[in-house]
């Protein structure tokens, strides 16, 4: 009898295995077989990957291969802003043998990567925000980071998070959070006075930009006055690195086993953020049913999102706390250093560029006038700034790339994409294609988005995209639009500023599009 219980034991345990062996051999070795003959049929060639990897071994051997050969030079006198090459070496290659539209892999997963802005045009026509997906791998990948908040979540659920989110960044919504942002940067100008008395003129502006970016974030987040913000933040900043500052192998199978500590510590921090950020929620949902409760106090983006949710409440318009913790986290992350970034490579450009600087000053100061404070409702005459800020997202888009899922068969003249196929749009190499910006596209032109303030005269509207396209553009953007102008003209108003024969002109992809060894400047005050 009893040897009778075991051998059955063992025959259902055997058909467990071997049910399972067949599940990891279908995901992960023949759907990807079939995948890749079936965009083979349809014409999307690539080069050859091999299983499990893909063709990330040949990446990293060409990313190293570019960085001990590149030429790119290390002075501050000389500085190439073609940096394609530089930042995506692999890419750059497989676009001499293969063309603007192929396919590569990332371990087990195909990407169809897309810098043809035609092609891009003919595969998104009549595909609305929705319908898109985003690829799992990813998904899985930044799950510490983005949850289900709203860069990470698909179809019905994502209009429902875009609907309660996109009213938080209206104008008025936006105005009530300038104060905060000046107040953040005359601190850090302040620190920058002190550094220069104390005769340390040189700067690492990133670093200082960066940490207040983070503190801005924070601030028109949570709210001011919530220390804890001050801890979310720290945290999600470890999060960040433990994530991203390790050899990383995505797309292939069980990869997580295979970097346990990076994982390990991402999930601990991951948890004390989350149990940080349903703290500050719980207190801030208890404080709007205080009867004391006014709506002036909560105009941080948090705060918004809970109104929201109070008033759209019975329109099934709500987001659940958990919900609302995975869009702190999203917006800290999607938020704050694509802005630094932004402000950064600025301060490099202005730097080589002094004759900009002067014309940058005497905007401020025609649009200023007497005031000589910028005012939010005067940031939209900051007509210049605008170009020189939509010339650097160019030059150094801080979101080098756009991802996207096929969640149909997508039919691109005879070609289909099909269903569950990911892509990878290099943003980087449309910014940079001679083809579409001429012969000065390596060049810093802020002119250029004179006459064309949307397009800068790319020959093709999908060509410039710094923040996306479509209905899943950025929501932040006008949020960075007004930051970017009161950081920048603080800045301009305050100090000259030329670089630091220190500086490295090293880019690299870090997530963003990153200056791997800081801006360093060198900081002179201005009489005021
Ligand atoms: C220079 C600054 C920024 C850049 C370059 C940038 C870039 C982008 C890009 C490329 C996307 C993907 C769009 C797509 O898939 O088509 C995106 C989406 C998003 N961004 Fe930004 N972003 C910036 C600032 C911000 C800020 C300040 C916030 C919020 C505080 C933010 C929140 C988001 C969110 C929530 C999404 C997802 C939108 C959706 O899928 O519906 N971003 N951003």
């Amino acid at each position: 009898m009893a040897s009778h219980l075991l051998a059955e034991i063992t025959a259902a345990t055997a058909a467990a295995v071997l049910y399972l062996c067949w599940k990891v051999v279908s995901a992960f070795w023949i759907s990807p077989l079939r995948a890749h003959s079936q965009l083979r049929r349809n014409g999307f060639a690539g080069p050859a990957p091999t299983f499990p990897l893909g063709n990330i071994q040949e990446m990293r051997k060409l990313a190293l291969t570019s960085q001990t050969t590149s030429s790119s030079p290390s002075s501050s006198d000389i500085i190439s802003h073609d940096i394609h090459l530089a930042v995506f070496p692999y890419f750059a290659q497989w676009h001499n043998s293969h063309g603007k539209v192929f396919v590569y892999w990332l371990g087990t997963e195909p990407f169809l990567y897309i810098a043809d802005p035609e092609f891009l045009k003919a595969m998104s026509a009549g595909i609305m925000g929705k319908s898109w997906g985003k690829p799992r791998v990813f998904k899985q990948d930044r799950e510490p980071m983005f949850g289900n908040g709203l860069v990470m979540v698909e179809g019905e659920e994502w209009v429902r998070h875009r609907h309660v989110i996109t009213p938080a960044f209206t104008a008025p919504n936006l105005k009530a959070m300038s104060s905060l942002m000046v107040e953040s940067t005359t601190q850090m100008l302040d620190r920058w006075s002190d550094l220069i008395a104390d005769g340390s003129p040189t700067i690492d502006v990133e670093g200082h930009v960066t940490a207040t970016a983070g503190e801005i974030i924070a601030k028109t987040s949570f709210g001011v006055g919530y220390e804890t913000g001050r801890e979310v933040v720290e945290r999600l900043r470890a999060m960040q690195l433990a994530l991203f500052n390790s050899n990383r192998y995505v797309g292939v199978p069980f990869s997580k086993v295979m970097c346990p500590k990076k994982t390990m510590e991402a999930k601990k921090l991951g948890r004390e953020i989350d149990s940080l950020l349903l703290s500050i929620i719980s207190s801030r949902k208890n404080n709007m049913m205080n009867s004391s409760y006014s709506k002036n106090n909560n105009k941080d983006l948090l705060g918004l999102l809970l109104q929201e949710n109070h008033v759209d409440g019975k329109l099934g318009k709500t987001l659940t706390t958990r919900e609302l913790v995975d869009e702190c986290k999203t917006f800290f992350f999607g938020g704050h250093e694509t802005t630094a970034l932004a402000i950064s490579w600025t301060l490099m450009l202005l730097a080589k560029h002094p004759e900009w600087q002067e014309e940058l000053r005497e905007e401020i100061r025609q649009v200023t006038g007497e005031d000589k404070q910028i005012d939010f409702t005067k940031l939209s005459s900051l007509k210049k700034m605008g170009y020189v800020m939509n010339e650097v997202l160019r030059l150094y888009s801080p979101a080098p790339n756009v991802q996207r899922q096929a969640k149909e068969d997508i039919h691109v003249g005879n070609r289909t994409i099909p269903k569950g196929t990911n892509m990878w749009i290099d943003v980087v190499a449309m910014h940079h294609d001679p083809k579409l910006w001429g012969d000065d596209a390596y060049e810093f032109k802020p002119e250029r988005f004179e006459a064309d303030p949307l397009y800068g005269g790319c020959k093709h509207k999908m060509g410039f995209m710094p923040f996306g396209f479509g209905g899943r553009m950025c929501v932040g953007r006008n949020l960075t639009m007004m930051e970017y102008k009161i950081v920048l003209s603080m800045i301009l108003t305050r100090f000259s500023f030329s670089l630091s024969p220190s500086y490295v002109h090293s880019p690299a992809i870090v997530l963003s599009l990153r200056p791997t060894h800081g801006i360093p400047l060198v900081l002179r005050p201005l009489q005021s």
